[in-house]
């Protein structure tokens, strides 16, 4: 990566700070290449310098044309604001990159200037330890160039797929939110764990040794999700016990409505995006 590029989040919040660690403590970039920003949270920047050696700036000091990559990284009520306030400052060849839920690259580049590069980016929080499934949808105006730049910037969280910007939804409900799915999965182990005499911190170890160890399988192991779960399922055994209650109490619909949910949610974002006018 270039030592001359310089990256710029606008929103300083908890997934700007899962980025800026994956991104510096890979040294994918030096800490003075990054700077964060927020409207008006001048301890949170500090903290973010103190942790990552960034720096941290005001948003009404924040010179837009120095940086050859905006991070947009605050919440999607905030895009409209944010994407007006940002425009007239930023030149075609600068890319403006979004993290933000169901914000499309239609709608950025409505609010933007003609020709405006951007790409809408869905990273995970994993991306504090460069574990992230992130996607990256590219706008009609950016270059093969910016693409790859982004390809190799957000590697440095973890892995990166190219996707139809139709496919965003999903991939946020799968992967964007997904992380919280596991979190809500072994605070319920924890607790049935607790309630059968186990400690917490224990709970906690063994919880997370097994979803790992299942993750690495199906990543590391030529066989299919239900065929690693049918080596695990012994005839009348105890496996097929847990899955028996796991179907009889919804697992699966469970499952299916939550990443359904979130898809759902983000287009509705969209939708209501939609409706804002255009200045
Ligand atoms: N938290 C997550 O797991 C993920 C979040 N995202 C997206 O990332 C975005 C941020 O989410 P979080 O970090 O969780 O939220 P957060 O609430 O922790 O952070 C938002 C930040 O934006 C700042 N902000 C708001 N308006 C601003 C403006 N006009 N100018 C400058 N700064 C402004 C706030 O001060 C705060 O620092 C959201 O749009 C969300 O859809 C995407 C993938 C995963
Ligand atoms: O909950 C949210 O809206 C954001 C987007 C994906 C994960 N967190």
């Amino acid at each position: 990566m270039s030592k001359d590029l310089r990256v710029a989040f606008i929103g300083a919040g908890n997934m700007a700070e899962a980025m800026i660690s994956g991104i510096v403590k890979t040294g994918t970039l030096e800490p003075r290449q990054v700077t964060a920003t927020n409207r008006s949270n001048a301890d949170r920047l500090l903290e973010l310098h103190n942790e990552y050696g960034i720096q941290g700036i005001m948003r009404d000091k924040l010179q837009l044309s120095s940086y050859d990559v905006i991070f947009l990284a605050m919440k999607p009520k905030d895009a409209e604001s944010s994407l007006l306030s940002i425009k007239d400052y930023i030149r075609p060849d600068q890319v403006v990159m979004s993290v933000l839920a169901g914000i499309s690259t239609e709608f950025m580049e409505e609010h933007l200037n003609e020709g405006q590069q951007v790409i809408r980016v869905m990273p995970n929080t994993s991306s504090m330890l460069r574990e992230s499934a992130t996607a990256i949808s590219p706008g009609q105006n950016v270059t093969m160039k910016n693409v790859k730049l982004a390809k190799s910037l957000l590697s440095s969280i973890g892995e990166v797929y190219v996707i139809e910007e139709d496919q965003m939804d999903l991939f946020t409900g799968i992967a964007g939110s997904g992380p919280a799915y596991f979190y809500y999965l072994m605070e319920h182990i924890e607790k049935t764990a607790q309630e059968n005499g186990m400690n917490v911190q224990q709970a906690r170890d063994i919880g997370a040794q097994t979803i790992l160890g299942a993750a690495k399988m199906m990543i590391e192991r030529d066989e299919t999700p239900t065929e690693l779960r049918q080596n695990v399922t012994s005839p009348n055994g105890t496996t097929a016990a847990g899955l028996n209650a796991l179907n009889e109490n919804g697992g699966g619909t469970a499952i299916k409505a939550a990443i359904e949910g979130a898809m759902n949610r983000s287009k509705e974002i969209t939708e209501q995006m939609a409706k804002v006018t255009v200045q």
